[in-house]
Order: C-alpha cells, then structure tokens, then sequence
C-alpha cells in the first residue's frame, strides 16, 4: 500500500508539473514569438519610412542642385553666378551630412548620392566655364562697342567705305547674336577690310587693321568667346545627361524602396506563418497530452472513488457487490482495500462468534445450558442492590432433586444426566422470563424471582414441584420418576442489609428443613412450611 501510495503521489505530481511546464512553455513561445514578430514588423516598416524620407530629402536637395546649375547656364554676371554656387555648396553639404545620418544600402540611393556628389562637382566645372564665358563676352562686347564708336566716327567723317565694311565686321561679330554658324576668326575679317586697301588711304587702313585684327582685337576675343561657348554648350549637354540620368534614378529610388520593403515585408509573412504553424503544432500537442492526462486523472479519481466507495461500504456486505476490475496499480489497490476490509469483517465476525461463545461458556452450565453459579451471583447481587434502592421484594428458590445418587446408581450417570436435563427444562418452562435459573453443583438449583413476594413465588414453586412428582422423565421409553424438594424465601430485613450472601444461607436453610421433613415439598423461610 504505501509503494501504490508512493506512485500516485509521484503521479500526480507529474502530471500537475507537466500541466504546469506545458502551458508556460506555449505561453511563454506565443508572447516572445509575438514581441519578435511585431519587433521585426515595426523595424521593417521604419526602415521603409526612413528610406523613403531619406529619398525623399535626398530627392529634394538633387532638384535643387539641378535647378541651381541650370539657373548658372543663365547667368549674365559674377554675382548671378556666384549667388548659385553658394546655394549649390550649401545642399551639397546637406545631402552628405544627410547620407551620413542615414547609411543605407539602397543601390538606387547611393547611386542618386554618387550622382548627386558628380552634379554637384559638375556645378564648379559649370560655374568656372559660365565664369570665364561671361568675362570673354563683356571683353568682347566692348571691342564691338569700340568698333561701333569707329564707325560712327567713320560715319561723321563720311568715309562710307569704311562705314559699310565696320557693318558687316559688326554684323559678324555682333555678340548678341547667335554666330556660331558664321566664320569668326581673323581672316574674315581681312575678307572684309582687304577691298578697303585700294580705296582708303594706308594709314587710315592700318587704323582700321589694328583696331580689327590686331592682339586683342575683336577677332581674337570673339574667337576665345566662341570657343568657350562650345565649351559651355558640351557642358550644357553633359549636364543634361547627368540631369537625365538622376531622374531616371530618382524614379527607380522609390521603386527600389519599395521592393526592398516588400522583400523584407515577405520575410517577416514567411516568419508569422513559421511561427503560426510552431505555434498551432504546440498548440495541438499540449492539447493532446491534456487529454491523455486528464484523462488519467479522470480514471484515477475515478478509482480513488471505487476505493473510497469500498472503504464506505465498511463492514457491510455492501462492499461484496462493489465490482472492482482492471489489473494497473490503482485497482490493485482497491483490491487490496477490499480484501483488507473483507478479512477484518471475518475476523470481526470470528471474534464476535469466539466472543459469545466464550460469554455463554462463562455464564452458562455445560450439561444443562442453564445460568451457571458465576452468572447468578452477579444476577443476584445487582437485584439485592436494587432491592436496597426500590425496596421491591424479590424471592430466592433452591431446588435440590431428591435422592439423585439413587437414580444415578440405578440408571446410570448418562441417564442421570438426562434427568436433571429435563428437570431444568421442565422448571424453565414454568418461570418466569424475567426470572434467573441457575444450577449451582450436581443436581442442586436455585431460580431468583425478581419483582416477586413470597405468596406469588410459593404458588409457582409448588407447581414445579407438583409437576415434577407427577411426570416421570422419559429416556430410551424408561420413565424415571423423581421428586424435588424446594427452599423458598423472600428477601429478609438484616443488619447487614448489603449482603446479599447472606440471603442464600436462609433459602438454603429453608431447603434443608424441607429434606430433612421429608422430601417433595416447599418449605419457606421463617417456619412457614408447606407440603
Ligand atoms: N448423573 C449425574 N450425577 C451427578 C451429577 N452431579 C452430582 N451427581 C450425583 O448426585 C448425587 C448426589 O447425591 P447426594 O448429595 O447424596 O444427594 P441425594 O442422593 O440426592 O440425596 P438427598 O439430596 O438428600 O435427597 C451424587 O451421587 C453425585 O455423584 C451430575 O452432573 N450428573
């Protein structure tokens, strides 16, 4: 029992702690699944968001740039120039202050940065050419200025061939208009003025040459101007490259965030489902062991109910009909109880039997089943005690059968033996049920009358004496007639009042006077004596 004992306990314990484990194990996984789940998710989405701004910021500070070298192709003088690369340096510091707050690994961004950083180097490039292109056109829009002021000159002095030949000099050179088609080095020039040779005089030709052709001339400069303009336009259509370029870029940029976004977006799905299907296979597994164990618990306290329901029964045969099956520890063990408690209900029973055996062997006489001296006596001492109390009368009877040694010595023991048998059934008939009736020895009685004064104990005594003088026992059709003789005595008023010994020494003296007178006869205490 305590080994079974040791089991269940052990049982329980583990079920409780795997109940226990297993739902703080599916707990404890859900919340952290959970919190790296939303962790995941939140950094996705804020990366997305920071690329875009950053983009975003990125994309702004590049139109600005752009609009910021474009405006330099239009500037007219050093401060238009000068205000636009001010600007320009400034957003360029911006996007690289702004890169470096924001590394990211976005292809599309780092090559808007890259080409960002190129347009804004591109912008020096621009501002010096666009520098150097204003400076070539102001010298050469005041050689052409000075060339005008010679031919209004020429005008006043009516030298017209020299007037017309200075307009088509200025009409070619004129800086304002687009000649870039047109011929503009010296030799144009020397086409120009060469007719003039003939016609004007030299000195007013070599005025005009110096003025036309010589260094620093219109020529010269409008040639530098030319060329710087080539320059500018190749920078013109580098820029648009670069412009075309970055808005392509810019375009792909948002794209490019976007696609990095769902890809990492498609990870953190692919993850949820991972973790969903994890979690539901736990789910489900827990499920499953709850099951087996509460139905193990079922069946144990199912069990521990048959084994109570057995210790109930107690020592009932209640528990006979209580069917215990099944071969596992639990019903062993309701076995067991059973068994324990039916072998306590025999022993039980066997001692109870053993018990009044051994009480009706104390109390009762061997031969004639009647009270015994030992059981009288203690009969006779509680009614003295409640004589003492009540004062009720009660009456003492000794019965002796007279001459047994005669009859034993002419029939023999055993049918001595059945005389005295009969006498005592015969005299138990006649008592009352409230009376005691015990053989003290041999063939000697004695009957106490409770509740009986001596009148009434007389008459009854006479009648069992009468009876038995007339009917002869009967044994093996031998009829054995016997007589009784009878002392009688109702209680007697003694000094010592509480000794009820002393009783039986009167009712005894009544029982001899009554053998010594004769025999077969009733003879009272106090000299009362009848036949
Ligand atoms: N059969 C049988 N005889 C017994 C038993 N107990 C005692 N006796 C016999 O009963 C006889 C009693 O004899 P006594 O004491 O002389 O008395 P009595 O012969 O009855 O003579 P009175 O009493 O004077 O009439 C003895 O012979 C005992 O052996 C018993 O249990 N069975």
């Amino acid at each position: 029992m305590p080994r079974l004992k040791h089991k269940l306990n052990l049982r329980v314990v583990i079920m409780t702690i795997t109940l226990t484990i297993m739902t703080g194990v599916v707990g404890m996984s859900a919340i952290a699944s959970l919190n790296e789940l939303k962790e995941d998710y939140q950094r996705v989405k804020d990366d997305h968001f920071d690329s875009l701004l950053e983009i975003t910021q990125l994309k702004v500070q590049t139109n600005k740039i752009l609009a910021a070298t474009n405006n330099m192709f239009l500037a007219t003088n050093d401060e238009d120039l000068e205000w636009e690369n001010v600007y320009i340096t400034d957003k360029a510091n911006v996007v690289a202050e702004t890169s470096e707050k924001y590394p990211n690994n976005l292809y599309s961004y780092q090559e808007l940065l890259s080409l960002t950083m190129t347009l804004s180097s591109q912008s020096d490039v621009i501002s010096a050419a666009m520098m150097k292109k204003i400076t070539l056109f102001e010298q050469v829009l005041s050689d052409y200025k000075s060339i005008e002021q010679y031919r209004k000159e020429t005008l006043e002095q009516g030298k017209i061939q020299t007037t017309l030949a200075l307009d088509n000099v200025l009409l070619l050179f004129n800086p304002l208009l687009d000649t870039s088609s047109l011929e503009t080095d010296s030799s144009a020039i020397e086409a120009i003025i060469s007719p003039l040779k003939l016609t004007i005089s030299t000195q007013a030709f070599e005025e005009l040459s110096t003025l036309l052709i010589g260094p620093s001339s219109i020529a010269e400069d409008y040639q530098a101007y030319s060329a710087q303009l080539a320059v500018v336009d190749a920078l013109k259509a580098e820029h648009k490259e670069l412009t075309q370029s970055i808005i392509t870029v810019m375009g792909d940029s948002a794209l490019s965030a976007q696609k990095v976004f769902l890809t990492n977006l498609t990870k953190v799905e692919e993850k949820i489902s991972i973790r969903e299907s994890f979690l539901y296979l736990l789910l489900l597994t827990s499920l499953v062991v709850a099951i087996i164990l509460i139905t193990l618990q079922t069946n144990l306290l199912r069990k521990i109910g048959l084994i109570r329901q057995v210790i109930d029964a107690g020592d009932s045969q209640e528990q006979y009909r209580i069917a215990v099956k099944g071969s596992d520890d639990m019903s062993e063990m309701a076995k067991q109880v059973k068994g324990y408690i039916q072998t306590i209900q025999e022993k039980n029973k066997a001692i109870s039997d053993n018990n009044k055996e051994l009480q009706h062997l104390v109390t009762h006489d061997d031969l004639t089943n009647i009270y015994n001296r030992r059981y009288f006596e203690i009969n006779m001492a509680q009614e003295h005690i409640r004589y003492l109390r009540y004062k009720e009368p009660y009456c003492l009877a000794m019965l002796n059968i007279d001459s047994f040694k005669l009859i034993n010595e002419r029939f023999g023991h055993n049918l001595g033996d059945k005389v005295i048998l009969d006498f005592t059934l015969r005299v138990d008939n006649q008592m009352r049920q409230t009376d005691v009736f015990a053989r003290l020895s041999g063939e000697n009685f004695i009957l106490l009358m409770p509740r009986t004064d001596q009148s009434n104990a007389l008459i009854l005594m006479e009648r069992i004496r009468s009876e038995i003088n007339a009917m002869p026992t009967v044994v093996n059709d031998r009829k054995i007639g016997f007589t009784v003789s009878i002392g009688l005595m109702q209680v007697q008023e003694i000094e010592e009042l509480e000794d009820a010994c002393k009783q039986m020494t009167f009712v005894q003296q009544a029982l001899e006077e009554a053998k010594n007178t004769g025999r077969n006869k009733v003879c009272c205490y106090r000299n009362e004596t009848l036949s």
